[in-house]
Parts: structure tokens; C-alpha cells; sequence
């Protein structure tokens, strides 16, 4: 029961929805005595031969009235308690979908998302079925027991009622113990299935791997497997729950025994009327709902009694972020000053960055370059406030990017990661996402200085066309430039183009480059990559190895250092005369 604790919060807030809803149960369930004491009476009339055609109507009547009154109440309890479960449900889903949008890498790095997901849906059904069949249950097993009780003691006979009830204690103690052990079975079953949601998200999204690589089989084997788990732990879960309907049958069959013998004792003795105790039995069937429903309210309870357990563990989780000094929305911008002693991430000990120290004044380029795997994204996660845990700081206009909010910080930034992501809708809506209010010119504006706009020009709906899982496929390079328009569109004042130009030609790249140098003037771009190309004419080009810093300055000092630099340069144009002679054999 202690789910109903947790979640005082919640039906002290809907206190007056729930009072109502509990008002019109007990309606029902009163009007639900009347049936079965008038089939008494009528009996008693007839077998005295006292029933006439008048007196049946009346009691006709009253029976029409308990009926009416069943029936509007009925619909006053579902629409009060439902609406509650409705209520509870977007409550903890609107706090389980802003809990997501605010925790940062540390904890999308600790949780998978097929485990997420299993949190948004299986867990909060469990919980929102508390709010609604678990109340509904608790109450009505309640009064319908009470009310028919007290109605058995009032109209039958207090001696019939207290034999009856005698095999009911047996209910509660088997409940305390197999409650216990459905909380802990129902724990491990929601974690079973948040194990299956992260099989079947991961397979589905890899998709095209499993695919090229032949690994059906395989993956179908690796699934099957954690099928097999889930199955056995649910099975547990039923056999616990199996041993409910059973015990209460065995529980309401002895009720009845006692009542014929007893009972008919009592006839026998005309101490009760033949048509009480017809009354008495009718009443035992009435009986008979609640206690099964004791057996089903403690399968929802405990199930949400664990999914609200592993929801508040995951909403206890604190965001790794900083907490800002400046509360307001200061504006940021200015130069950039970067010093990092060290990094690590927070599952790996080992240094990530050593010792990078840079500064960039307001408007200047700055270039990474480096082998896979150095360190180039790690430098741009540290200013996209991914993690904020590291020795040093880094500011920008004097400012430590930790002491303002992080959402300041972001808005200052148009970043191009290097997998990018399309939304399902238009190419518009792409391309303006963080800048809804923006209209066609500057939408095209953005997508002509990203050498994107002609190819839009070609889609069957031009901006209109829909992209992303319904829509067109773009290519990797279309891909790329729409994302770099999505960037240009918030006015960046820093632009971090992460090998956001790999997938794009030579000739597009100097395009795209020589429109930004052109367009940003007074505004900061970091660009990494592995074509040095790109970075040939920023005003700084840091080389960076195993973390660190092992090179620095701009096209022309690198080369003369004769370092990896200059060797990589001269590969690497080698490597395009020969792409360019081949393309010219073409
Ligand atoms: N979230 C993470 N947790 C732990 N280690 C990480 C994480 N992300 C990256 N690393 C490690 O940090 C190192 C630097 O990675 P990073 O992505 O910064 O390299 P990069 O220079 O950008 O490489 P590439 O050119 O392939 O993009 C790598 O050894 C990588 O395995």
C-alpha cells in the first residue's frame, strides 16, 4: 500500500476529484444493496401467499430507481477516477520528458534509450493504473465489503454475518505475503523489459549494419535469448499472482458452506426467514467482486509501487552540470579564451585533453586537425557545456562559460556535429528549427550560403519536401550542408563545424568556407577536420595527438616546422592531384 503514500502528492492536489469519485462509488454500491433484499422480501410475500399484482409494481419500481441511481453514479465515479489516472499520467509525463531535455551527457552516456523509453511507457502505465484501476479497486473492494456487510447484519442476522465472514482474515494474510514478493518479482520484470525495449531500439536503429554484415541470425539468437529471460522472470510474476484466485475461490466456497449450514440451522430454528437467508446468499455473491478484486489490486499496486520506484530513482539523478553563478540570460560573446590543464570523461580516468591552452580574439578561425580519435571533439564538448568537470576554464568576453546558464552559452554557439540529424518534416523546418520565426528569404539565405540551396531547388516540394524517416533520403553531403545551414540561422557568434565538411567535395568546401569568411565577419569559427584543406586559412591551426597540443600556428608556420602538418599536407595533395588527374581521364 505504500504506493498510495508515494503518491500523496498527487491525490492531495485532485483531493476534490477523488472525493466526488468515492461519493458516487458509494451511491452505487448502496443502490447495489437494494436488489437483493427486495428478491428476499418478494420471496418471504410469496411463499405467504401475501404478493399481489400492486405491490409487486412498487417494489418493481424501487428496483428501476436502484438501477437509475447504479447506472449515473457509475458514470460519475469513472469520469472522476479515469480523469484522475489521466491527470497522474501527464503529470509524471511532462516531468519525465523535461527531466530528459535537462540532463546532460553524463547520464545519456549512463542510460541507454530503449531503457528510457521502458521508464515513458511501461513504467508510467504501471503508475497511472494506481491512480486509476488501483483506486477504483481499493475503494470499491472497501465499501462494497463494508456496505454489504453492515446490510447483511442489519436485514439478515449478526450471528449468520460473523460465521460468514470467519474464513476473510485468511485474505489479508495471504495478501501481506504475496504482496512482498510480487513488489520485488515486478521490479525485476519492468527491468526485464527495459533490457528487451534496448534489444529491440538498438537492432532496429542498426538496422542497416546487422543487414550488410549478415548478422540476422545472429542478432535474431542474441533477441531470442533475452526474450527467454523476460519470459522466465515473467512467468514468476504469474505464479505469484496465480496463487490470488485460487485462495479467494477456496475462501468464498467456505463462506457459502458455513451459510447453508448455519444458515439453514437458523431457518430451521425460524430464527431468519427463508427469504433473508436467500437474501444473505445474494449478498455473499455481491461479496464476491471485491475479494477478487483484492487479488487484482494488489497486481497493480505492486507493479506500480516498483515502476514508481524506478522512476524517482532515475528523476533523484542530478545533472552533472555546473550550476550558473548568473542567473538572467547574459549575452555571450567577445573573445574566446580556452584553457584546459586536464579532462577526463567520466567513466575513463585517462586523460582525454592535457594541457590545451588557446586563445581566440573575437572574429578569428581556429583550426583542429589531428588523427582519429585525438581529442578534436572532446575540445568542442568541453565549450558546448557537455561536461562541465575539468581543471581549468574557459571564457568567453572574461566570462567563465560555467558561471552563466548553459542554455547562454548554447545560444551563442551554432554547432554542425559530425553525425547529424534530420527531424521528420520539411527542409524548411530543418533549416529554421532553432530559429522558428525566421522567414523564406532568411531560410534561403542560409541554405544558398551552405551551397544547398540548388539542390533544394531540385526536391520534388522544394522546401516543402519532408525529410527524415518518411521522407526524401539525402545524401551524406546534403545532409552535412543542411546541417551547416541549421547552424548559420541562429547568427552564431561562435560556429563549430565538427568534420562537418568530410562528405562534401573540394570545390563545395571553398565555397562554403569562402561564403562564411565573407558573411561572419567579427564572428568565431572553430572548424575541425581531417582535410587540411579546410583549415588552411584559419588564423590558428592547433594539431592535436593523444590529447594534447603536439603542434601550433597557421598554414604557413606549420609547414615550415615539417612536422605531421606539413607531412599530412603534402599526402594529402599529392592524393588530390591524383583524384583530379583520374577525374580528368573520366
Ligand atoms: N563519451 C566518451 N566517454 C569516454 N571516452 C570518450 C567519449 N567520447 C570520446 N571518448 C574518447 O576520447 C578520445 C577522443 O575522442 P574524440 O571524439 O574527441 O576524437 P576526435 O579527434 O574528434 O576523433 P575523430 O577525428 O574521429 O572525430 C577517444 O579516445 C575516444 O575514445
Amino acid at each position: 500500500m505504500g504506493i498510495f503514500k508515494k503518491l500523496g502528492w498527487f491525490f492531495k492536489a485532485e483531493k476534490k476529484r477523488y472525493i466526488w469519485g468515492l461519493i458516487f462509488l458509494l451511491l452505487a454500491d448502496l443502490a447495489g444493496l437494494i436488489p437483493p433484499r427486495v428478491i428476499g422480501i418478494l420471496a418471504d410475500k410469496m411463499g405467504n401467499k401475501q404478493l399481489t399484482l400492486s405491490l409487486l409494481a412498487e417494489w418493481l419500481v424501487l428496483l428501476a430507481m436502484a438501477a437509475i441511481i447504479q447506472y449515473l453514479s457509475r458514470f460519475g465515479w469513472r469520469t472522476m477516477i479515469w480523469g484522475g489516472a489521466a491527470t497522474l499520467e501527464r503529470e509524471m509525463r511532462s516531468r519525465l520528458f523535461a527531466f530528459f531535455l535537462k540532463m546532460d551527457a553524463t547520464f545519456f552516456q549512463k542510460h541507454r534509450t530503449g531503457d528510457l523509453m521502458a521508464h515513458a511507457t511501461n513504467d508510467l502505465n504501471a503508475i497511472q493504473n494506481v491512480a486509476g484501476a488501483g483506486i477504483l479497486t481499493l475503494a470499491d473492494s472497501i465499501l462494497t465489503g463494508s456496505t454489504t456487510i453492515i446490510a447483511m447484519l442489519i436485514f439478515v442476522d449478526w450471528r449468520l454475518t460473523l460465521m460468514a465472514i470467519l474464513p476473510m482474515p485468511l485474505l489479508a494474510i495471504m495478501a501481506r505475503v504475496l504482496g512482498r514478493h510480487l513488489h520485488t518479482a515486478f521490479g525485476e520484470s519492468q527491468a526485464a523489459f527495459s533490457r528487451l525495449n534496448d534489444k529491440t531500439q538498438e537492432s532496429i536503429s542498426g538496422i542497416k549494419v546487422i543487414k550488410t554484415f549478415g548478422q540476422e541470425d545472429e542478432d535474431v539468437a542474441d533477441f531470442d535469448k533475452i526474450v527467454d529471460k523476460t519470459i522466465t522472470i515473467n512467468k514468476k510474476v504469474y505464479r505469484i499472482d496465480s496463487l490470488f484466485d485460487p485462495a479467494i475461490s477456496i475462501i468464498i466456497g467456505l463462506t457459502y458452506v458455513i451459510t447453508i449450514i448455519y444458515g439453514g440451522t437458523l431457518v430451521v430454528n425460524q430464527t431468519i426467514t427463508v427469504g433473508q437467508l436467500i437474501s444473505f446468499i445474494a449478498y455473499i455473491g455481491a461479496l464476491v467482486w471485491p475479494m477478487f478484486a483484492i487479488g487484482r489490486l494488489f497486481n497493480v499496486i505492486e507493479r506500480g509501487n516498483a515502476s514508481y520506484d524506478r522512476v524517482n530513482e532515475l528523476l533523484s539523478e542530478k545533472s552533472q552540470a555546473v550550476a550558473p553563478k548568473v542567473d538572467s540570460a547574459p549575452v555571450v560573446s567577445g573573445d574566446l579564451d580556452y584553457q584546459i590543464d586536464r579532462f577526463s570523461y567520466p567513466d575513463d580516468p585517462r586523460p582525454a585533453l592535457q594541457q590545451i591552452h588557446f586563445k581566440l580574439r573575437q572574429g578569428q578561425t581556429l583550426g583542429l586537425v589531428g588523427r582519429v580519435g585525438a581529442g578534436k571533439t572532446t575540445i568542442m564538448k568541453l565549450l558546448l557545456r557537455e561536461f562541465d568537470h575539468y581543471q581549468g576554464q574557459i571564457t568567453i568576453g572574461g566570462q567563465d562559460i560555467r558561471d552563466v546558464p548553459a542554455a547562454s552559452v548554447l545560444g551563442a554557439i551554432g554547432y554542425v556535429p559530425q553525425d547529424n540529424f534530420l527531424f521528420s518534416t520539411t527542409v524548411r523546418d530543418n533549416i529554421r528549427f532553432a530559429a522558428m520565426d525566421q522567414d523564406q528569404d532568411a531560410v534561403e539565405h542560409a541554405a544558398a550560403q551552405s551551397a544547398i540551396h540548388d539542390d533544394i531547388l531540385h526536391f520534388s516540394q522544394q522546401y516543402e519536401t519532408l525529410v527524415g524517416e518518411k521522407g526524401v533520403s539525402l545524401s551524406g553531403g546534403q545532409k552535412q550542408r543542411l546541417a551547416i545551414s541549421r547552424a548559420l540561422m541562429v547568427l552564431p557568434e561562435i560556429l563549430i563545424l565538427d568534420d562537418a565538411l568530410s562528405a562534401v567535395d573540394a570545390k563545395t568546401e571553398e565555397t562554403i568556407l569562402e561564403n562564411l569568411k565573407h558573411d561572419r565577419q567579427n564572428k568565431t569559427t572553430i572548424i575541425a577536420a581531417h582535410r587540411l584543406s579546410s583549415v588552411m586559412n584559419a588564423d590558428e591551426i592547433l594539431v592535436i595527438d593523444n590529447g594534447q597540443i603536439t603542434e601550433r600556428g597557421n598554414h604557413q608556420e606549420l609547414l615550415q616546422r615539417a612536422g605531421w602538418y606539413a607531412e599530412m599536407w603534402a599526402k594529402q595533395q599529392v592524393e588530390s592531384q591524383l583524384g583530379g588527374e583520374q577525374h580528368d581521364a573520366e
